[in-house]
């Protein structure tokens, strides 16, 4: 069956999420069961269909939606992914948790492009311009914690896994994951790549790699609840090193087949085992239920019934 020949409507909550970016369009080890058109939320529309897959894992039944950060035809810059559609569908398809893939630099000489690096803390450099949030209105004001922006009990699922990397050009040299607590990713508004100067300062903040999209989807997913782990896939390393020419799309494009397949073969094991036994924290929600709703300051007797209707569409149980 073609995917435009599966039904578009699902009726059960999934279990995980997963976001695709750039040269990640679809996840090729994923079996569709129905692909659901760009769904409306009051967010807007999200920037692809989502294609929902059913796994068997013993006696479980584990189901996955995937959605295409950029569109499946690469239409969105990031400056203007539709974030809180997409984050808003996740968290309506009862995702327990969000895996997300994105093409990276390495602003360290030790990441190498195809390396994949787990990270877990951010530097915010987008430029304000991004709605990053659900509770940002006159009218809803919240202010979650973000100290810890990934989710680390996710981080320790997926390291597992990691000799699943294959560099399949060059076997002599492996792809390595890289993962500590202080491994930062560096978020910049784009499109245009950094400066040298950029680069290097990105570095002197403690920098480890950089990208154009972990913001604002990491203040989302933690706004909604959802535990959170970007896979960042090295493609190039940016703009610092002066003996080297600065980065360029095709240089990013040279490795993107080779990550594009490494993410299929982890994806594969994590659905795989999560499909066996859902981990703890996605069971007992990796200790950010609640934190929303206690995060909110605005006294709800003088919400608009419009906002209370948005919280409900994220919150039905609010
Ligand atoms: C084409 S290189 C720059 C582009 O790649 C990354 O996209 P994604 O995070 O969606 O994989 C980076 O964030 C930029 O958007
Ligand atoms: N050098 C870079 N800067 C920002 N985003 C990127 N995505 C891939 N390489 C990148």
């Amino acid at each position: 069956m073609t995917n435009s020949e599966l039904p578009s409507t699902f009726d059960e909550p999934i279990d995980l999420a997963i976001i695709g970016g750039t040269g990640l369009y679809n996840l090729a080890c994923l079996k569709p069961v129905a692909v659901l058109p760009p769904m409306q939320t009051p967010w807007g529309l999200t920037s692809s269909p989502i294609t929902i897959s059913v796994v068997i894992g013993g006696a479980n039944k584990f189901t996955v939606a995937f959605v295409s950060r950029h569109g499946v035809d690469h239409e969105y810059p990031p400056t203007k992914v539709p974030f809180r559609a997409n984050m808003a569908a996740i968290k309506r398809l009862q995702a327990k948790a969000v895996l997300s893939f994105s093409a990276v630099g390495s602003l360290q000489e030790h990441i190498k492009p195809r390396d994949f690096v787990l990270p877990q803390q951010l530097i915010d450099r987008t430029k304000g311009i991004r709605a990053s949030s659900y509770f940002n209105e006159v009218g809803l004001v919240g202010h979650v914690g973000f100290g810890n922006p990934f989710s680390k009990s996710f981080a320790d699922f997926i390291y597992q896994f990691k000799d699943v990397l294959e560099n399949q050009d060059a076997p002599e040299q492996p792809c390595l994951m890289h993962y500590d607590p202080e491994t930062t990713v560096v978020c910049m508004e784009g499109p245009q790549f950094s400066t040298r100067a950029e680069s290097k300062m990105y570095k002197m903040f403690g920098g480890d790699i950089i990208n154009m999209s972990v913001i604002p989807e990491a203040k989302l997913a933690r706004e909604l609840e959802l535990p959170y782990q970007m896979v960042c896939m090295s493609t190039d390393y940016d703009a610092w090193r002066d003996h080297e020419e600065a980065v360029t799309v095709n240089a990013v494009f040279g490795h993107l087949a080779n990550n594009g397949r490494n993410a299929n073969a982890l994806a594969a094991r994590i659905i795989q085992e999560m499909a066996k036994e859902i981990p703890e924290f996605m069971k007992t929600g990796d200790g950010l239920t609640g934190t929303a709703k206690m995060s909110i300051a605005t006294k709800k007797d003088v919400m608009a019934p419009e906002t209370l209707d948005n919280i409900r569409f994220l919150f039905p149980e609010y």
